[in-house]
Protein backbone atom coordinates (compact mmCIF):
# COMPACT_ATOMS: atom_id res chain seq x y z
CA UNK A 1 0.00 0.00 0.00
CA UNK A 2 1.19 3.77 -0.75
CA UNK A 3 2.54 5.34 2.17
CA UNK A 4 -0.17 7.87 3.20
CA UNK A 5 0.27 11.95 1.91
CA UNK A 6 1.89 13.89 4.73
CA UNK A 7 -0.65 16.21 6.52
CA UNK A 8 0.44 20.03 6.64
CA UNK A 9 -1.36 21.83 8.78
CA UNK A 10 -1.30 25.38 8.92
CA UNK A 11 -2.22 27.29 12.06
CA UNK A 12 -2.94 30.65 11.33
CA UNK A 13 -4.91 30.00 8.33
CA UNK A 14 -6.29 32.76 7.75
CA UNK A 15 -3.65 35.12 8.39
CA UNK A 16 -1.35 36.85 5.84
CA UNK A 17 1.62 34.86 5.83
CA UNK A 18 -0.90 31.97 4.50
CA UNK A 19 -2.25 33.88 1.74
CA UNK A 20 0.75 35.67 0.45
CA UNK A 21 3.54 32.88 1.38
CA UNK A 22 2.35 29.50 2.45
CA UNK A 23 -0.07 28.74 -0.21
CA UNK A 24 1.43 30.19 -3.42
CA UNK A 25 4.52 29.02 -2.32
CA UNK A 26 2.95 25.31 -2.27
CA UNK A 27 1.67 26.15 -5.64
CA UNK A 28 4.73 26.29 -6.62
CA UNK A 29 6.48 23.00 -5.13
CA UNK A 30 3.28 21.26 -6.44
CA UNK A 31 3.80 23.00 -10.04
CA UNK A 32 7.64 21.92 -10.10
CA UNK A 33 6.59 18.65 -8.16
CA UNK A 34 2.58 17.81 -9.92
CA UNK A 35 3.39 14.12 -8.18
CA UNK A 36 4.18 14.99 -4.67
CA UNK A 37 1.11 13.77 -2.19
CA UNK A 38 -0.07 16.01 0.47
CA UNK A 39 -3.44 17.09 2.45
CA UNK A 40 -3.75 20.56 3.19
CA UNK A 41 -5.49 21.58 6.59
CA UNK A 42 -6.21 24.66 7.59
CA UNK A 43 -6.82 25.75 11.50
CA UNK A 44 -7.86 28.97 12.83
CA UNK A 45 -9.54 30.92 15.78
CA UNK A 46 -12.44 32.45 12.69
CA UNK A 47 -15.03 31.11 11.30
CA UNK A 48 -14.40 29.73 7.65
CA UNK A 49 -16.58 27.43 5.72
CA UNK A 50 -14.94 24.89 3.68
CA UNK A 51 -16.10 26.18 0.76
CA UNK A 52 -14.03 29.59 1.62
CA UNK A 53 -10.95 27.80 2.65
CA UNK A 54 -11.21 25.58 -0.39
CA UNK A 55 -11.02 28.64 -2.58
CA UNK A 56 -8.83 30.67 -0.56
CA UNK A 57 -6.27 27.64 -1.55
CA UNK A 58 -7.54 27.41 -5.26
CA UNK A 59 -6.69 31.24 -5.57
CA UNK A 60 -3.67 30.68 -4.52
CA UNK A 61 -2.58 27.73 -6.60
CA UNK A 62 -4.01 29.62 -9.16
CA UNK A 63 -1.76 32.46 -8.60
CA UNK A 64 0.97 30.03 -8.33
CA UNK A 65 0.31 28.71 -11.62
CA UNK A 66 -0.46 25.46 -11.03
CA UNK A 67 -2.32 23.67 -13.33
CA UNK A 68 -5.78 22.81 -12.34
CA UNK A 69 -5.49 19.19 -12.89
CA UNK A 70 -2.95 19.35 -10.10
CA UNK A 71 -3.98 21.48 -8.24
CA UNK A 72 -8.30 20.62 -8.01
CA UNK A 73 -7.99 17.06 -6.20
CA UNK A 74 -5.64 19.11 -3.44
CA UNK A 75 -7.55 22.02 -2.86
CA UNK A 76 -10.91 19.63 -2.91
CA UNK A 77 -9.11 17.24 -0.09
CA UNK A 78 -8.26 20.47 1.64
CA UNK A 79 -10.01 20.73 5.24
CA UNK A 80 -10.73 23.85 7.71
CA UNK A 81 -11.12 23.33 11.20
CA UNK A 82 -11.54 25.92 13.40
CA UNK A 83 -9.13 26.10 15.93
CA UNK A 84 -7.92 28.27 18.87
CA UNK A 85 -4.74 26.87 19.21
CA UNK A 86 -4.95 28.07 22.76
CA UNK A 87 -7.68 25.51 23.79
CA UNK A 88 -6.57 22.24 25.12
CA UNK A 89 -9.95 19.89 23.90
CA UNK A 90 -9.82 21.96 20.11
CA UNK A 91 -6.00 20.93 19.86
CA UNK A 92 -6.53 16.98 20.65
CA UNK A 93 -10.06 17.46 18.34
CA UNK A 94 -7.29 19.11 15.67
CA UNK A 95 -4.57 16.27 16.61
CA UNK A 96 -6.46 13.29 16.44
CA UNK A 97 -8.60 15.08 13.12
CA UNK A 98 -5.77 15.69 10.99
CA UNK A 99 -4.18 12.25 10.43
CA UNK A 100 -0.40 11.40 10.42
CA UNK A 101 2.38 11.84 9.34
CA UNK A 102 1.83 15.55 10.50
CA UNK A 103 3.75 19.06 9.98
CA UNK A 104 2.53 21.60 12.54
CA UNK A 105 2.89 25.13 10.81
CA UNK A 106 2.96 27.99 13.38
CA UNK A 107 1.90 30.72 11.04
CA UNK A 108 1.41 32.60 14.00
CA UNK A 109 2.46 35.66 16.08
CA UNK A 110 5.76 34.60 18.06
CA UNK A 111 3.60 35.13 21.30
CA UNK A 112 1.29 32.83 20.50
CA UNK A 113 3.39 30.06 18.79
CA UNK A 114 5.46 29.55 22.09
CA UNK A 115 1.99 29.78 24.11
CA UNK A 116 0.58 26.44 21.38
CA UNK A 117 3.85 24.94 22.26
CA UNK A 118 3.55 25.35 25.89
CA UNK A 119 -0.09 23.33 25.56
CA UNK A 120 1.73 20.74 22.90
CA UNK A 121 4.00 19.93 25.55
CA UNK A 122 1.20 19.07 27.72
CA UNK A 123 -1.09 16.92 25.72
CA UNK A 124 2.21 15.46 23.37
CA UNK A 125 1.76 14.68 19.51
CA UNK A 126 1.97 11.71 17.52
CA UNK A 127 5.80 10.45 16.83
CA UNK A 128 7.21 11.86 14.05
CA UNK A 129 5.37 15.23 13.50
CA UNK A 130 7.41 17.84 12.55
CA UNK A 131 7.41 21.57 14.23
CA UNK A 132 7.63 24.36 11.45
CA UNK A 133 8.57 27.64 13.24
CA UNK A 134 8.51 31.35 11.77
CA UNK A 135 11.00 34.07 13.07
CA UNK A 136 11.46 35.74 15.58
CA UNK A 137 12.75 33.07 17.40
CA UNK A 138 12.40 34.34 20.57
CA UNK A 139 12.79 37.75 21.98
CA UNK A 140 16.25 37.52 23.02
CA UNK A 141 19.22 34.53 23.58
CA UNK A 142 17.28 33.76 26.86
CA UNK A 143 13.95 33.37 25.46
CA UNK A 144 15.25 31.63 22.66
CA UNK A 145 17.24 28.91 24.88
CA UNK A 146 14.20 28.50 26.74
CA UNK A 147 12.06 27.68 23.66
CA UNK A 148 14.61 25.58 22.43
CA UNK A 149 14.30 23.58 25.58
CA UNK A 150 10.36 23.66 25.34
CA UNK A 151 10.62 21.77 21.74
CA UNK A 152 13.04 19.85 22.38
CA UNK A 153 10.37 18.63 25.12
CA UNK A 154 7.78 18.08 22.65
CA UNK A 155 9.74 16.56 19.25
CA UNK A 156 13.13 15.51 19.07
CA UNK A 157 15.89 18.54 17.14
CA UNK A 158 15.65 17.09 13.41
CA UNK A 159 12.05 17.78 13.75
CA UNK A 160 11.96 20.99 14.65
CA UNK A 161 11.84 22.75 11.32
CA UNK A 162 12.80 27.09 12.13
CA UNK A 163 12.26 28.87 9.19
CA UNK A 164 14.18 31.25 7.41
CA UNK A 165 13.08 32.15 3.65
CA UNK A 166 16.46 33.21 2.77
CA UNK A 167 17.55 29.53 2.83
CA UNK A 168 14.80 28.52 0.32
CA UNK A 169 16.77 31.76 -2.20
CA UNK A 170 18.51 29.85 -5.28
CA UNK A 171 20.76 32.54 -5.60
CA UNK A 172 21.52 31.85 -2.32
CA UNK A 173 21.60 28.42 -2.04
CA UNK A 174 24.25 29.25 -5.48
CA UNK A 175 26.58 30.41 -2.70
CA UNK A 176 27.19 26.96 -1.98
CA UNK A 177 27.83 25.71 -6.01
CA UNK A 178 29.96 29.06 -6.72
CA UNK A 179 32.09 28.40 -3.45
CA UNK A 180 32.37 24.57 -3.63
CA UNK A 181 32.30 23.24 -6.96
CA UNK A 182 35.00 25.72 -8.75
CA UNK A 183 38.58 25.23 -8.78
CA UNK A 184 39.17 28.60 -9.46
CA UNK A 185 37.43 29.81 -6.74
CA UNK A 186 37.92 27.10 -3.58
CA UNK A 187 41.74 28.37 -3.16
CA UNK A 188 41.17 32.17 -2.54
CA UNK A 189 38.19 31.99 -0.41
CA UNK A 190 40.09 32.68 2.67
CA UNK A 191 41.98 36.28 4.22
CA UNK A 192 44.98 35.24 1.90
CA UNK A 193 43.35 36.46 -0.92
CA UNK A 194 39.75 37.99 0.46
CA UNK A 195 40.19 42.12 2.01
CA UNK A 196 36.56 42.38 2.67
CA UNK A 197 32.68 40.92 2.36
CA UNK A 198 30.01 43.13 2.16
CA UNK A 199 26.77 41.66 2.55
CA UNK A 200 23.63 44.03 2.13
CA UNK A 201 19.73 43.93 1.79
CA UNK A 202 18.70 47.50 1.23
CA UNK A 203 14.94 47.43 -0.42
CA UNK A 204 13.21 50.49 -1.15
CA UNK A 205 10.04 49.24 0.79
CA UNK A 206 9.34 51.25 3.34
CA UNK A 207 7.19 49.81 6.01
CA UNK A 208 3.96 48.99 4.36
CA UNK A 209 1.49 48.98 7.78
CA UNK A 210 3.69 46.18 9.13
CA UNK A 211 4.74 48.59 11.92
CA UNK A 212 3.25 46.28 14.71
CA UNK A 213 5.56 43.79 13.88
CA UNK A 214 8.64 45.96 12.72
CA UNK A 215 8.26 48.94 15.47
CA UNK A 216 9.24 46.31 17.76
CA UNK A 217 12.03 44.42 15.41
CA UNK A 218 14.28 47.21 13.75
CA UNK A 219 16.32 46.78 11.14
CA UNK A 220 18.79 44.86 12.72
CA UNK A 221 16.29 42.12 13.98
CA UNK A 222 14.43 41.81 11.39
CA UNK A 223 17.09 40.97 8.86
CA UNK A 224 20.95 41.23 9.84
CA UNK A 225 19.91 38.49 13.05
CA UNK A 226 18.09 36.36 10.70
CA UNK A 227 18.90 36.97 7.24
CA UNK A 228 22.47 38.54 6.47
CA UNK A 229 23.82 36.32 8.90
CA UNK A 230 22.43 33.12 7.50
CA UNK A 231 24.17 34.33 4.15
CA UNK A 232 27.38 34.82 5.66
CA UNK A 233 27.24 31.00 7.53
CA UNK A 234 26.75 29.81 4.01
CA UNK A 235 29.53 32.09 2.25
CA UNK A 236 32.35 31.82 5.41
CA UNK A 237 31.29 28.02 6.42
CA UNK A 238 33.87 25.24 6.16
CA UNK A 239 33.67 23.28 3.00
CA UNK A 240 31.34 20.52 3.44
CA UNK A 241 31.75 16.65 2.49
CA UNK A 242 28.11 16.08 1.86
CA UNK A 243 25.04 18.76 1.55
CA UNK A 244 23.91 16.42 4.73
CA UNK A 245 21.84 18.71 6.86
CA UNK A 246 23.73 17.62 10.08
CA UNK A 247 26.97 18.31 8.61
CA UNK A 248 25.78 21.51 6.78
CA UNK A 249 24.53 22.89 10.06
CA UNK A 250 27.26 21.85 11.84
CA UNK A 251 29.51 23.81 9.48
CA UNK A 252 27.11 26.97 9.84
CA UNK A 253 26.74 26.26 13.53
CA UNK A 254 30.80 26.14 14.14
CA UNK A 255 31.42 29.62 12.09
CA UNK A 256 28.64 31.23 13.82
CA UNK A 257 30.74 30.71 17.18
CA UNK A 258 33.62 32.08 15.43
CA UNK A 259 31.85 35.28 14.78
CA UNK A 260 31.93 38.56 16.71
CA UNK A 261 31.26 42.17 16.85
CA UNK A 262 34.31 43.70 14.42
CA UNK A 263 37.07 43.99 17.36
CA UNK A 264 35.01 43.23 19.91
CA UNK A 265 33.93 46.55 20.21
CA UNK A 266 29.78 46.50 18.88
CA UNK A 267 29.20 50.32 19.54
CA UNK A 268 31.82 51.05 16.99
CA UNK A 269 31.39 48.06 14.86
CA UNK A 270 28.00 48.97 14.31
CA UNK A 271 26.00 52.03 12.89
CA UNK A 272 21.60 52.90 13.00
CA UNK A 273 19.41 55.17 11.28
CA UNK A 274 16.08 56.02 10.64
CA UNK A 275 14.38 56.96 7.31
CA UNK A 276 12.74 60.69 7.31
CA UNK A 277 9.98 61.74 4.75
CA UNK A 278 11.44 61.52 1.12
CA UNK A 279 9.71 59.54 -2.33
CA UNK A 280 10.68 56.70 -4.13
CA UNK A 281 9.99 56.54 -7.83
CA UNK A 282 7.25 59.02 -7.33
CA UNK A 283 5.62 57.42 -4.53
CA UNK A 284 5.43 59.44 -1.64
CA UNK A 285 6.72 58.01 1.62
CA UNK A 286 6.17 59.78 5.17
CA UNK A 287 8.55 60.13 8.13
CA UNK A 288 8.84 56.65 9.90
CA UNK A 289 8.09 58.26 13.25
CA UNK A 290 4.43 59.83 11.49
CA UNK A 291 3.53 55.60 10.30
CA UNK A 292 0.32 54.22 11.81
CA UNK A 293 1.72 52.23 14.88
CA UNK A 294 5.21 53.46 15.44
CA UNK A 295 6.36 54.55 18.37
CA UNK A 296 9.10 57.38 18.18
CA UNK A 297 10.29 57.26 21.58
CA UNK A 298 11.14 53.32 20.41
CA UNK A 299 13.96 54.84 18.50
CA UNK A 300 13.62 52.10 15.94
CA UNK A 301 16.21 51.82 13.08
CA UNK A 302 15.41 51.30 9.53
CA UNK A 303 18.73 50.74 8.08
CA UNK A 304 21.61 49.09 10.03
CA UNK A 305 24.88 48.07 9.38
CA UNK A 306 27.05 45.73 11.57
CA UNK A 307 30.62 45.16 10.87
CA UNK A 308 31.74 41.50 12.26
CA UNK A 309 34.53 39.33 12.38
CA UNK A 310 34.99 35.63 12.08
CA UNK A 311 38.22 34.56 14.86
CA UNK A 312 39.39 31.30 12.69
CA UNK A 313 42.50 30.64 10.53
CA UNK A 314 40.82 30.97 7.30
CA UNK A 315 38.63 34.53 8.07
CA UNK A 316 41.17 36.17 10.23
CA UNK A 317 41.30 39.99 9.77
CA UNK A 318 38.55 40.27 7.02
CA UNK A 319 35.49 42.55 7.74
CA UNK A 320 31.78 40.98 6.67
CA UNK A 321 29.88 43.89 6.38
CA UNK A 322 26.42 43.44 7.08
CA UNK A 323 23.85 46.41 6.19
CA UNK A 324 20.20 46.54 5.62
CA UNK A 325 17.48 49.45 5.63
CA UNK A 326 14.46 49.91 4.10
CA UNK A 327 12.92 52.81 1.76
CA UNK A 328 16.93 53.00 -0.09
CA UNK A 329 16.88 54.55 -3.28
CA UNK A 330 19.01 52.50 -4.84
CA UNK A 331 17.78 48.68 -4.06
CA UNK A 332 21.03 46.67 -4.01
CA UNK A 333 20.80 42.85 -2.65
CA UNK A 334 23.93 41.47 -2.99
CA UNK A 335 26.87 39.83 -1.60
CA UNK A 336 30.62 41.66 -2.70
CA UNK A 337 33.99 39.98 -2.48
CA UNK A 338 36.47 42.68 -2.61
CA UNK A 339 39.22 40.62 -3.71
CA UNK A 340 43.51 42.03 -2.49
CA UNK A 341 45.33 43.23 -4.94
CA UNK A 342 47.99 41.28 -6.90
CA UNK A 343 51.42 40.88 -5.21
CA UNK A 344 53.03 42.50 -7.80
CA UNK A 345 52.14 44.17 -11.36
CA UNK A 346 54.84 44.10 -13.92
CA UNK A 347 56.10 47.68 -13.88
CA UNK A 348 55.26 49.29 -17.75
CA UNK A 349 51.65 48.25 -16.85
CA UNK A 350 49.72 51.47 -16.73
CA UNK A 351 47.09 50.25 -13.71
CA UNK A 352 44.38 52.43 -12.89
CA UNK A 353 41.82 49.80 -12.06
CA UNK A 354 40.38 48.83 -8.67
CA UNK A 355 40.64 45.72 -7.13
CA UNK A 356 38.75 42.54 -8.22
CA UNK A 357 35.51 41.71 -6.98
CA UNK A 358 33.17 39.11 -7.36
CA UNK A 359 29.32 40.19 -6.70
CA UNK A 360 26.56 37.95 -6.04
CA UNK A 361 23.38 39.82 -7.15
CA UNK A 362 20.90 38.02 -4.72
CA UNK A 363 17.68 39.67 -6.81
CA UNK A 364 17.66 39.22 -9.36
CA UNK A 365 20.16 36.42 -9.58
CA UNK A 366 23.55 36.92 -11.67
CA UNK A 367 26.66 37.22 -11.22
CA UNK A 368 29.42 39.30 -11.70
CA UNK A 369 33.10 39.40 -12.13
CA UNK A 370 35.33 42.44 -12.11
CA UNK A 371 38.73 41.83 -13.30
CA UNK A 372 41.84 44.18 -14.54
CA UNK A 373 42.25 43.44 -17.93
CA UNK A 374 44.49 45.17 -21.20
CA UNK A 375 42.33 47.87 -22.15
CA UNK A 376 40.75 47.90 -25.75
CA UNK A 377 42.86 50.66 -26.93
CA UNK A 378 46.80 50.69 -25.56
CA UNK A 379 47.26 46.99 -24.43
CA UNK A 380 50.08 48.74 -22.02
CA UNK A 381 47.33 50.86 -19.99
CA UNK A 382 44.58 48.24 -17.50
CA UNK A 383 40.99 48.90 -17.48
CA UNK A 384 38.52 46.96 -15.57
CA UNK A 385 36.12 44.68 -17.10
CA UNK A 386 32.63 42.51 -16.09
CA UNK A 387 31.86 39.09 -17.08
CA UNK A 388 28.21 38.84 -16.56
CA UNK A 389 25.89 35.63 -16.09
CA UNK A 390 22.60 35.52 -15.33
CA UNK A 391 21.20 32.51 -12.70
CA UNK A 392 17.61 32.44 -14.50
CA UNK A 393 14.43 32.34 -12.99
CA UNK A 394 13.96 29.87 -9.77
CA UNK A 395 11.88 26.67 -10.10
CA UNK A 396 9.97 27.70 -7.15
CA UNK A 397 8.97 30.10 -4.73
CA UNK A 398 11.47 30.26 -1.71
CA UNK A 399 8.55 28.96 0.13
CA UNK A 400 7.57 26.03 -1.96
CA UNK A 401 11.75 25.10 -1.73
CA UNK A 402 11.63 25.20 2.31
CA UNK A 403 8.10 23.83 2.52
CA UNK A 404 9.55 20.75 0.39
CA UNK A 405 12.16 20.12 2.08
CA UNK A 406 10.09 19.85 5.69
CA UNK A 407 7.47 17.65 3.71
CA UNK A 408 10.63 15.44 3.16
CA UNK A 409 11.55 15.71 6.51
CA UNK A 410 14.94 17.26 5.68
CA UNK A 411 16.32 19.69 7.91
CA UNK A 412 19.03 21.17 5.66
CA UNK A 413 17.00 24.30 4.24
CA UNK A 414 16.16 25.19 8.38
CA UNK A 415 17.88 26.59 11.37
CA UNK A 416 19.20 24.23 14.19
CA UNK A 417 18.37 25.51 18.25
CA UNK A 418 22.28 26.35 18.57
CA UNK A 419 22.51 28.21 15.31
CA UNK A 420 19.51 29.97 16.25
CA UNK A 421 21.15 30.85 19.52
CA UNK A 422 24.00 31.71 17.87
CA UNK A 423 22.50 34.49 16.50
CA UNK A 424 21.23 36.03 19.17
CA UNK A 425 24.32 35.97 20.80
CA UNK A 426 26.04 38.10 18.18
CA UNK A 427 23.70 40.74 18.26
CA UNK A 428 22.97 41.22 21.50
CA UNK A 429 25.48 43.46 22.74
CA UNK A 430 25.23 45.58 19.54
CA UNK A 431 21.66 45.97 20.84
CA UNK A 432 22.99 46.75 24.22
CA UNK A 433 25.30 48.90 23.12
CA UNK A 434 22.44 51.47 21.39
CA UNK A 435 19.76 50.83 24.45
CA UNK A 436 22.86 52.53 26.24
CA UNK A 437 22.83 55.16 23.67
CA UNK A 438 26.75 54.09 22.72
CA UNK A 439 25.63 54.52 19.10
CA UNK A 440 23.88 57.63 17.79
CA UNK A 441 20.42 57.17 15.93
CA UNK A 442 21.03 59.06 12.66
CA UNK A 443 18.49 59.69 9.69
CA UNK A 444 18.13 59.73 6.04
CA UNK A 445 15.45 60.62 3.60
CA UNK A 446 13.12 58.10 2.18
CA UNK A 447 14.83 58.02 -1.48
CA UNK A 448 18.19 58.74 -0.31
CA UNK A 449 21.08 55.79 -0.37
CA UNK A 450 21.29 56.18 4.09
CA UNK A 451 23.88 58.93 5.61
CA UNK A 452 26.97 59.08 3.94
CA UNK A 453 30.36 57.80 5.59
CA UNK A 454 28.71 54.38 6.08
CA UNK A 455 30.84 51.33 4.81
CA UNK A 456 33.86 52.05 6.49
CA UNK A 457 35.71 49.55 8.70
CA UNK A 458 36.64 51.34 12.17
CA UNK A 459 40.56 50.74 12.93
CA UNK A 460 40.49 47.76 15.63
O1 LIG B 1 11.87 38.48 6.35
C1 LIG B 1 11.86 39.54 5.77
O2 LIG B 1 12.34 39.59 4.51
C2 LIG B 1 11.90 40.62 3.62
C3 LIG B 1 12.88 40.61 2.44
O3 LIG B 1 12.82 39.36 1.80
P1 LIG B 1 12.20 39.25 0.35
O4 LIG B 1 12.33 37.80 0.01
O5 LIG B 1 10.78 39.70 0.43
O6 LIG B 1 13.03 40.13 -0.52
C4 LIG B 1 11.87 41.97 4.30
O7 LIG B 1 11.28 42.93 3.44
C5 LIG B 1 11.05 41.88 5.57
O8 LIG B 1 11.08 43.11 6.25
C6 LIG B 1 11.58 40.80 6.47
O9 LIG B 1 10.70 40.61 7.57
Amino acid sequence: MADAPTTLVILGASGDLTRRLLLPGLGTLLSAEPTRRVRVVGADRVDLSQEDWQTKVRDAFAEAGLDTAVAEPIAADSRYLKTDVLDEAQVRSLLAEAGEPLVLYFALPPAVTVQACALLEKIGVPRGTRLALEKPFGNDLESARELNRQLLRVVPENDIFRIDHFLGVNTILNLIGIRFANRLLQPIWTSEHIEKVEIVYDESLALEGRAGYYDKAGALLDMTQSHLLEILAFFAMEPPATMHADEVRGLKAQVLRATHAWGHDPARASRRARYTAGSIEGRSIPDYVAEEGVEAARHTETLSELVVQIDNLRWSGVPFILRSGKAIGDQRKEVVVTFRPPAHVPTGLEDNTEPDRLVLQLKPGAVDVELSMNAEGNPFELEQKELHAELGKPRMLPYGEILGAILDADPLLTIRGDEAEELWRIVEPVLAAWRANKVPLQDYAAGSDGPAGWGTVPRR
